[in-house]
């Protein structure tokens, strides 16, 4: 694998530049389409790269892209050399992958005819679309079942990444959790975010399997204060009070791993919570709107705090209507999750809509496929959904399926490779 092309080959990038003038079309019609919806129009050109490199990884604070490929590994290699190769293939990977570029020395199509190519094609001429591909490291890592240090890096297991305790009402499938090694791959273009998951998982052939992978079609989040609030599928706006790029100082108090958390190779770096939520949206959509708007706290179509105007009004939890029940009612979700009631917990959420066809019995398997990154989830996540699941409203519309928790290093600079210094 080398970071440079060969001059054989042509960088994904070359062939959009090419077809350059047949995508800006399609971003204008874009905006247009925007503007008479008389919704805020979205950055003007999401087919760029997000660097790849840098203090912390792509993927996290990133203005939240609208497609998802989420995968879990299970690290199949038995020794630690090979691990560490792999990770480094697979960083090597994801730097080209990001840039737009197709991977290993020979990319799709200029390899010897008489070898599978290194790369599987089919984002050859889409641009990097904001491709940003972000990696963690889950508890069964470090340790095996019995305990038993699997890579020599026992010692180097974050206080900080607990397994995650049973909630009320998790009905979690084994085969939809867990995993050694998490990957999130998010761009603007679910066939690049699709390339990005199965590259990596053709090169961990023999050494990491995959375990589960989830697709995720709509954002449910925005993470900066450039993008507009989307809707997850109550069609609520969701992501309205979340951490957001622009939060500098939070995002220290919150997100990031500060050097006094320890250990070093998490500084920089953060912890992810990834959970399947399966959505009952047949019996949600036979909800009366007040109800709906009840159980959430906020408004459907504005998005805005019961009692008050617009989507950012401060929540006012002491207003109270003329019978003497809170407006932001006592077990509504926005109440329950706020930092306010939660020792001033939060959580920079990153989730996306998920249908997965139907279940047999006439229901769409859809939901939200919850990621929300934090600083420390023994103080953040847990807390939160210990109080969500015993007394959210929401709960009688959703169910828990599926969970993971991982520990996602700080950023990768040239040269080096994921998780280098775990390994150092
Ligand atoms: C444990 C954390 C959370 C889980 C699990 C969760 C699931 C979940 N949420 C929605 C819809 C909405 N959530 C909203 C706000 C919100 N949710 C959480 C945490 C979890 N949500 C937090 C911390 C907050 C912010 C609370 C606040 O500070 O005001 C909203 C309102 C809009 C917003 O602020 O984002 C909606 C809508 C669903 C559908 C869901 C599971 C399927
Ligand atoms: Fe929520």
């Amino acid at each position: 694998m080398t970071s440079a092309r060969s001059s054989k080959g042509i960088s994904r990038r070359g062939l959009f530049g090419a077809a350059g003038a047949a995508v800006a079309t399609g971003v204008a019609g874009y905006v247009a389409h925007s503007a008479l919806a008389g919704e805020e129009s979205q950055a003007a050109d999401n087919t760029g790269p997000v660097e790849f490199h840098g203090p912390h990884q792509a993927g996290i604070v990133t203005p939240a892209q609208d497609r998802l490929h989420f995968a879990t590994f299970d690290v199949t290699a038995t020794k630690r050399d090979d691990v560490i190769a792999l990770l480094k293939e697979w960083t090597a990977a994801a730097a080209l992958m990001t840039a737009g570029r197709d991977i290993g020395q020979y990319g799709a199509v200029n390899g010897p005819g008489e070898a599978p190519p290194e790369d599987t094609g089919e984002a050859v001429g889409l641009p990097p679309a904001r491709l940003t591909i972000t990696i963690g490291f889950g508890p069964s890592f470090f340790v095996d079942a019995s305990g038993n240090d699997r890579f020599g890096i026992k010692a180097k297991r974050p206080a900080a990444l607990v397994d995650l305790p049973h909630f009320i009402g998790d009905n979690l499938d084994a085969n939809r959790s867990g995993g050694d090694i998490a990957v999130q791959a998010c761009s603007d273009d679910p066939q690049v975010a699709v390339h990005a998951i199965r590259n990596l998982a053709r090169i961990g052939f023999g050494r990491a399997a995959v375990r589960y992978s989830q697709l995720g079609f709509g954002r449910t989040s925005s993470t900066s204060r450039a993008q507009s609030t989307p809707r997850n599928l109550f069609g609520f706006k969701d992501g309205t009070n979340n951490l957001k790029l622009e939060d500098t100082d939070k995002l220290e108090q919150q997100l990031w791993v500060q050097p006094e958390d320890g250990p070093d190779w998490m500084v920089g770096g953060s912890y992810l919570v990834s959970r399947r939520i399966r959505m009952t949206i047949e019996i949600w959509d036979r909800t009366s709107l007040g109800e709906q708007e009840k159980i959430i706290g906020r408004g459907k179509g504005t998005g805005a705090p019961l009692g008050k105007a617009d989507e950012f009004d401060t929540i006012d939890f002491g207003a109270k209507n003329s019978d003497g029940s809170f407006k932001v009612a006592a077990h509504s979700h926005v109440r329950l999750a706020h930092p306010q009631f939660n020792k001033g917990a939060e959580l920079l959420r990153r989730g996306y809509n998920f249908v997965d066809g139907s279940d047999g019995l006439g229901r769409l398997d859809a939901g939200l496929f919850f990621l929300a990154y934090q600083r420390d989830p023994r103080k953040q996540f847990i807390p939160i959904q210990q109080q969500l699941s015993r007394s959210d409203t929401m709960n009688e519309y959703i169910r828990h399926v599926g969970s993971g928790v991982f520990a996602c290093p700080g950023g990768v600079t040239p040269g080096s490779y994921w998780g280098e210094k775990l390994f150092t």
